[in-house]
Parts: structure tokens; sequence; C-alpha cells
């Protein structure tokens, strides 16, 4: 096993490493009768253990800075008053006071380090090495990032290195430029992260994810929020873009397709490839009967988050009491259908983007033109759903560019021109799916949804006869085996059209209103042609 020096990051004082352990000492470890608060696990009746991440249950946007300094201060799509992000820039300075005090909380003491790799192809994927204290978190980023082989781990040199001190608090934040006690912050030239005062595991997955997108589209690869599976054989890939909750690791795990990945993926000349080793579900109201592969993934090995277990260990999903962002990590075999031994498919011949529209206007599934495809993709509208980034409590309507706005390094446009060159390439066609509400007020149906991607992967749409929706333009089929007709234009799921007009006007003045910041130049002003019309 690689010998690890922990002084080379000014961690002294070291007593003992854990390096790379596997489950049985992530287990043993976790469940430690020793530990106490946070750091303490449960075993639930299914075999998998379940912690609690504490005061942070989500990711927390406005604490994520990334170091401004000669090589970044150019590339990065900072935050500005004219195009808010969650890009804050930091001081070289205030970088240095968050490293040293990661390096004080991290020294004297037993840790973890985890090395792993994010990204499935060998020529593009970053080798990250995690420095933590919590048993957990190993346990978390081992299930999320794809583990080294023995050789592989002999021969690890780390080019990103994750310093986790989810423990220490930044008292003097606002001496720093900082917006709270917590810092989840970047620097992309030495590629480091340092994590102080949350112990959510998701800053670092989408960490990892936030440098790939930095790093990748740079290199003309398309790098995507988005869960990817292909058929049976392997040979026609479909991939699922969408914010939080809108139903990419759902749809994605069909027992019908092999899975490629549930949340992240690089789009390069051979294909589409996983950037992680393992799939980040969420949990609440899970139902065995509907969603069976999810639910056997929870089992030893897998790690549950946040979900309320009585005394025997006993789980009920149905309590958001600690969060609505209860989930569960796995290793990606734990899904019985995936492909193997890779996470690659070849290049996607359908793009869903997944909108979970809160004000039920959108159609459940419009056939998309490129100039629409362009559109909705810059644009990234659907509703945040409670739970997965602070404050958020019930659904909010947003535009989040690319449907992934919170870790894009670079300006939206970069993203969207790797895309639409990989699909115009390979003749792609694209799909924009509700899986938010409709006039009843209810959510769309998991059954219907997913006939509608049965209906998008057959091919069955292609025949489908359709009609357009006003405003909008959408093409839509009118009928489409395995989904309820009565759905599939959303006036029909109304009392009174009349509802829908106004509903639909207003969200067309705000998709023309957000997509103003696109406009400053000849492509943007072009594509406003495909957006919806307002009169
Ligand atoms: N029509 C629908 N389609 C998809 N999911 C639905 C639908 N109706 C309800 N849901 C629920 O919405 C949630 C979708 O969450 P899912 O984990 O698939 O989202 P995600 O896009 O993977 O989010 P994240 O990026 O946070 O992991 C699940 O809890 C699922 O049961
Ligand atoms: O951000 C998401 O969509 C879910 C997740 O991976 C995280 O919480 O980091
Ligand atoms: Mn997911």
């Amino acid at each position: 096993m690689a010998n690890i020096d922990l002084t080379q990051y000014g961690i002294t004082g070291t007593t003992e490493i854990v390096h790379n352990p596997s489950y049985d000492e992530l287990f043993a470890a976790e469940t430690d009768a020793s530990l106490s608060g946070y750091e303490k696990g449960q075993i639930s009746e299914l075999g998998a253990v379940n912690v609690l991440t504490g005061i942070y249950t989500g990711r927390s946007p406005k604490d994520k800075f990334i170091v401004m300094d000669e090589n970044s201060k150019d590339t990065v799509w900072w935050t500005s008053a004219d195009y808010a992000n969650d890009n804050h820039p930091l001081s070289e300075d205030s970088w240095k006071v968050l490293k040293d005090l990661a390096k004080n909380e991290l020294s004297n003491k037993k840790l973890y380090v985890v090395d792993a790799f994010c990204g499935a192809n060998k020529d593009t994927r970053m080798s990250v090495r995690f420095i933590v204290e919590v048993a957990w978190q190993a346990h978390f980023v081992t299930n999320m990032f794809i583990q080294p082989t023995a050789e592989e781990l002999e021969n690890f040199k780390p080019d990103f290195v994750v310093y986790n001190a989810s423990k220490a608090k930044v008292s003097n934040y606002k001496e720093l430029g900082l917006n709270s006690e917590t810092a989840v912050a970047f620097n992309i030239t030495s590629r480091e992260q340092v994590i102080l005062n949350t112990w959510y595991g998701g800053e670092m997955k989408k960490g990892m994810f936030s440098m790939m997108n930095y790093y990748l589209p740079l290199k003309g690869i398309a790098s995507m929020h988005c869960s990817a599976n292909t058929d049976m054989n392997g040979e026609n890939t479909a991939i699922f873009f969408g914010l939080s909750g809108t139903g990419k690791t759902t749809l994605s795990t069909d027992p019908k397709r092999l899975l490629i990945g549930d949340d992240e993926h690089g789009w390069d000349d051979n294909g589409v490839f996983n950037y992680e080793g393992g799939c980040y579900a969420k949990v609440i109201n899970l139902d065995k009967e509907s969603e069976p592969d999810i639910y056997n993934a929870i089992r030893r090995d897998a790690l549950l988050e946040n979900v309320t277990l009585d005394e025997n260990g006993k789980i009920d999903f149905n309590d958001g009491s600690k969060t609505e962002n209860t989930r569960v990590s796995y290793p990606i075999d734990h899904i019985e259908n995936i492909v193997k031994p890779i996470s690659h498919g070849p290049a996607a011949e359908n793009v869903i983007f997944l909108s979970a529209d809160a004000f039920g206007v959108l159609p459940p599934v419009s056939i998309l033109t490129p100039e629409q495809t362009q559109y909705y993709f810059l644009s990234g509208f659907t509703a945040k759903l409670a739970g997965t980034e602070r404050g958020i409590t019930e659904p909010t309507p947003t535009f989040s560019a690319c449907f992934g706005q919170a870790f894009l390094e670079l300006h939206p446009t970069k993203y969207a021109e790797e895309l639409v060159k990989r699909m115009e390439k390979n003749g792609s066609k694209a799909y924009l799916v509700n899986t938010g509400w409709n006039g009843t007020g209810k959510r769309i149906s998991i059954k219907d949804t997913r006939g509608i991607i049965d209906g998008i992967l057959s091919g069955a749409i292609k025949n489908a006869p359709t009609k357009k929706i006003p405003y909008f333009d959408f093409e839509v089929p009118t009928e489409l085996e395995g989904v309820d007709t009565k759905i599939l234009d959303p006036r029909d799921t109304y009392a009174n059209v009349a509802d829908w007009e106004i509903k639909a006007k207003d969200l067309a003045s705000r998709f023309a209103k957000n997509f103003k910041k696109y406009e400053t130049n000849e492509a943007g002003k072009a594509l406003v042609a495909a957006g919806p019309k307002v009169d």
C-alpha cells in the first residue's frame, strides 16, 4: 500500500491513517460504540447503516467560494449583478486562512484517507484524495467515487486533494468575506477543496462535479448534470438532465435498461461516461413496489442519511422530520442492470430534459426542435424541490441554467455549445418532460412518466399523432401507449382552460424575462424566437 505522508499537506501529528478502508472496516468504524453525536451510525433493518448529517442536510450554495487568482479570474463564471450565481470569489489570503483552519482541525488525530477517481474515462479522470476525520464520510466517498484497483491504488498520484474539516468553524468569516461560519472553498490552481462546518457529503460529491465542469469543457468535452442509461445491448444511450428531485435517479434506474450513472456524466468522442462509482437516491416516501431497484439497493454497504429509525432499526421512509432530503448512497453494483466493467455507453440518441413544473403549465412531454433544445437547456426551468439546498422548503420555481447552475464553473453557453456539438454530430433528439404538476394539483405519477420515457426510448413517440400547444409552440403527442391520454395536453387537466391560459402567459413571460441575460450577443438573440411568445 502506498505510503501516505500527510505532512506534505501541512497535516501533522497524525496518530493513525486508515487508507481506503474496506466496507467491513467502515461498518465497524461507523458503528463503533465509543462514537457519539453525528459521528455515530445506526444499523437499520435492511443492513445499511443510517447516519445523521447534523445541521446541514443539504448543500449550502451561499457558502461556495472559489479562489480568484491569475488563472481563474478570466475563466471562471463569477457571480455578478447581471447574472447572479454560486461562484463567489475568495481572495488568496482568505483561502490561506481557511486552509490553515482545516490543517489545524485535521492535525494530531486519526484520519481516513480515501483515494478514488472521478471520471470513468482514464484519459480525463481526476485522481482525488479525500482526507476526512469522520468514518461515515469516508464511507460516503467510497460509495460515490470510483474505487481504484489494488494496482491503481499502489500507483495513485492525487491530482486533487479534498480537506474535509467539517467539525471546524470559521468564526471570523466576515473579515474573510464569507457568508457564514461554513465554507466550501475551491482552489482551481492548486487543485484543492476545503470544507468547514458542514458534514453533508454532497459537498464532496458535487464539489468534484463542479471541478469536472471546469476542466472538461475546456478540453472540448460536454460535462453534464444528467443521468444516463442504455439498452440491454449497450447500444442506445439516453441521458436525463434535471435539477435535484426531478427524477434523474428514479427514471434512469429502469429494469429494462442498463444503468450508466444517475447524476454526473461527460460526453466525448467515444460516448457518454459516468464520473461516479455510485448512486445517491432520494428515499423520502420510498415505496418498495414502485421503486424496487432502489429499495433493493439499500443493504449492507449502502449508507442511509437522515432517515428516521426506531430503536430496533425499523425504517420509516415517510418521516421527513430531519429533512425532505433523506438519501441513500450505494455503489453502482447494488443495481442489477448496469453497464460493466466501466460505466460507459455510446453517444446519446435521446436527450431528455426533466423539469418538475410547480405551476402545472408544461405538458408531460414535448418534442423539441433543435432551437427549442438550446433555448430550454439554457433556461433550465424547473422547481427546486425541498431539501437539497438549504432554505428551500417547498417547490420553488427557478431557472437553473443547463439544469445544474449551482455546479457550472464556466458560462452556461459553453455547456450548451458542447452539448449541441455532440447532439448535431450524432443526430440526437431532445424532449422536455414535466415530472412535476398539472392542473389536477397533483404530481404527475411515476407510472405515467415511465410510460412517457418508454415511448421516447422505443421510438413510439416518433410515430404518435401530435398537436401544438399555444404560447410555447411545443409539439406534443395526443396518444402514447402506457400513458393516460387525458394528461398529454395539460389544458385537459384543468376544470377551466382559462386557468391554464393565465398561468401559461405568466410562465411565458418569466421565460422571456429570464432569457434577457443571453441576449447580449447575436446567437442569444436568435434563440429568442424559439422561446415562448408573450403578447
Ligand atoms: N412523475 C415523477 N417522475 C419522477 N419522480 C417522481 C415523480 N413523481 C414523484 N417522484 C419522486 O420524485 C423524486 C425524484 O427524485 P430523484 O432522486 O430521482 O431526483 P434526482 O433528479 O436524481 O435528484 P438529485 O440530483 O438530487 O439526486 C423521487 O422521490 C420520486 O419518487
Ligand atoms: O445536488 C443534488 O442534486 C444532490 C446532490 O448530489 C447533493 O446534494 O449534492
Ligand atoms: Mn439523483
